[in-house]
């Protein structure tokens, strides 16, 4: 369980880049959104014990991340966009890193690196950025971290790519893991998220699976707009809107009316109220 609790962080010349961030994460894999400079790769960092909270703090297991203990560090791996992996080929990258890894699965690795058509034994300078960034994300995820932090993992991936992905992470995650992924095509994983995390302007306004705001609001779509809607989109003549669900209304999330919503400061206080009380 990862906790954030009033977790504030500033940059030396920097307005705060996160403020009084409270949430409790369970396991399953979560969507994290925002704007640019909203904030994720700084929380993503807090998280890893990268970056030390300016107060407040961010706890594994009930462990404060930032005492950088070991044992915790064993059980938390972050996943840069564009991350140098010094080695020449992959073999030689997990001989000299994954030992620090208990959980390390040498075999899921290997099933991974498979699937993606990957040879371990190729030069890690000659490969594509995208064949570069589906070993290391072959290596990230069999690494079987308690916490796995991943940063536009879908970047330079083709279409095909990014669906075996979010097969292999829906095969392998298990219950005890949090896989965080912060993208900004969340189409490319729709299926994936069990959470939602929406920073905004380093405010962390939403923080919960997807069953407790599918609890709170439903999606619909009319040829009337919706009376009460909290949010309200018109696409092809069709009323796109969030309701609040007073009952068992049973829809799917759409995350980018959801994010449009949050993003807009007429409907955002009323939402975000809705999903936290
Ligand atoms: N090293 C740094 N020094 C000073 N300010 C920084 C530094 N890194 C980030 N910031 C600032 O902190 C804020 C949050 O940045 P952060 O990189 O966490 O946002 P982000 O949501 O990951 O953005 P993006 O979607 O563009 O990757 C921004 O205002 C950014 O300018």
């Amino acid at each position: 369980m990862l906790e954030l609790r009033r977790l504030k962080f500033a940059y030396r010349k920097g307005a705060e880049a996160l403020t009084n961030a409270s949430a409790s994460i369970g396991g399953g894999v979560y969507l994290l959104l925002g704007e640019n400079g909203a904030g994720k790769t700084t929380l993503l960092h807090l998280m890893a014990g990268l970056l030390y909270p300016g107060s407040g703090e961010c706890l594994l297991n009930g462990d404060p991340i930032a005492s950088r203990r070991p044992s915790d560090m064993q059980r938390i791996f972050f996943l840069g966009d564009n991350m140098p992996f010094p080695g020449r080929t992959i073999d030689e990258f997990v001989k000299m890193h994954a030992q620090f890894f208990p959980t390390f699965d040498p075999q899921l690795l290997a099933d991974i690196l498979g699937r993606f058509g990957i040879n371990p034994a190729e030069r890690l300078d000659g490969m594509s950025l995208g064949t570069r960034k589906k070993a290391q994300l072959a290596y990230a995820l069999s690494l079987r971290t308690q916490v796995l932090l991943l940063d536009e993992p879908a970047n330079g991936l083709d279409i095909s790519s990014k669906k075996l992905l979010q097969e292999i992470i829906v095969e392998n995650i298990t219950e005890e893991q949090t896989i965080i992924v912060s993208t900004h095509t969340v189409w490319d994983f729709k299926n994936l998220f069990d959470g939602l995390l929406v920073l905004n302007h380093g405010q962390l306004l939403v923080a919960s699976t997807v069953d407790e705001i599918l609890g709170r609001i439903a999606f619909v779509s009319a040829s009337e707009p919706p009376v009460g809607a909290l949010y309200i989109e018109r696409v092809a003549g069709r009323f796109n809107a969030i309701v609040k669900n007073d009952g068992d209304t049973d829809t799917d999330i759409d995350y980018v009316l959801l994010y449009s919503a949050l993003m807009n400061a007429d409907a955002r206080d009323n939402i975000v109220k809705l999903l936290n009380d």
